[in-house]
């Protein structure tokens, strides 16, 4: 195995760290506490496990963390109301709604509901407006965590070729907006793309956001290229049919063989995503607070 791995659990307890101290600074300076509020629609034990996790590290930087936890048929304009309610309390400085919502509710229209400056998810059409046009934005957590991974790694990105595989809102199209920032030469491939193969192997970044289990190979890697595998995917363990775990969209050991970096799962962009999570939130408090940004953990 050629590559280094890319350990995105001790990068991301960094951040968390950096955060922490930032929260420190804001609370004894000026007495404030940046609060997250998460709020979770249903039942589904995977998420509940997820907003747990978010809950303990929030808590860790010294956050304050409101959680709402709503049964799964809750009408779409209660949801409303109580983003609402967030979007006018003053100790909530973020509001993440976990996706996906149950089919009776617009997520959309709930999304676009969360005043944009509170919007820690970056989802809000005004932020996504923002970013695509090179303006102070919130920034999407999972991409945001993959952008520090690679500027941590390769110091300036310019000029790299960068190819994301996946077109999502939530990933691939924000992923290729902060690498275009970043003055890569930026590629957004996908199911559909021809040939995917050869279009993976020009990249000297190839970033896997497709939701398919391992579905990237090792010949489809430049040699010495940076893989970031933004893929969790649940599948059955082969010795154990009644275990499960977890793969990326890349199948790690031939992928590993070929490039000169790799991002593993777990351990790699998912601890990111709720690090930038926690920096988002501080950045929203900062500016709602007139007060200046932490450096390094935006985009
Ligand atoms: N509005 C919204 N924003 C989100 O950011 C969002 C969401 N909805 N819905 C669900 C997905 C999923 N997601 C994960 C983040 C971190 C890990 C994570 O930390 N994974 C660890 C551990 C995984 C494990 O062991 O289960 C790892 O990859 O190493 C996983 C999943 C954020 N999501
Ligand atoms: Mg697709």
């Amino acid at each position: 195995m050629a590559a280094t791995i890319i350990d995105g659990k001790a990068f991301a307890a960094t951040v968390r760290g950096q955060v922490a101290e930032h929260v420190a600074a804001l609370k004894a300076g000026h007495g404030i506490v940046p609060g997250l509020a998460v709020v979770l629609v249903g039942e589904d034990p995977a998420s509940q496990v997820y907003v747990r996790n978010k809950g303990k590290q929030t808590a860790e930087a010294g956050m304050a963390s409101f959680e709402h936890k709503l049964d799964a048929a809750t009408p779409e304009a209660e949801l409303l109301a109580l983003v609402a309610r967030l979007n006018a309390d003053p100790a909530v400085h973020g509001i993440l709604v976990q996706l996906p919502l149950p089919a009776h509710i617009d997520a959309a229209k709930v999304i676009n509901a969360i005043d944009p400056a509170k919007d820690v998810d970056g989802f809000h059409i005004s932020n996504v407006g923002l970013l695509a046009t090179g303006q102070k934005a919130l920034v999407p957590c999972t991409p945001l965590g993959c952008l520090m991974m690679l500027r941590d790694h390769h110091g300036s990105l310019a000029g790299m070729e960068a190819v994301v595989v996946g077109r999502s809102n939530i990933v691939g199209k924000p992923m290729a907006q902060l690498l275009l920032g970043d003055s890569c030469t930026v590629t957004v491939a996908h199911s559909r793309t021809a040939d995917l193969g050869a279009v993976c192997r020009r990249a000297d970044i190839l970033v896997a956001a497709v939701g398919r289990p391992e579905m990237i190979r090792g010949d489809w890697v430049k040699p010495g290229a940076t893989v970031i595998d933004v893929g969790i995917n649940r599948v059955a363990h082969p010795d154990d049919p009644g275990k499960s775990r977890l793969v990326g969209d890349c199948h790690f050991d031939s992928c590993a063989e070929v490039a000169g970096a790799i991002t593993p799962v777990p351990g790699g962009v998912g601890p990111m995503t709720i690090a930038c999570l926690l920096a988002n939130t501080l950045t929203a408090c900062c500016r709602a607070h007139g007060l200046p940004e932490p450096q390094g953990l935006t985009a």
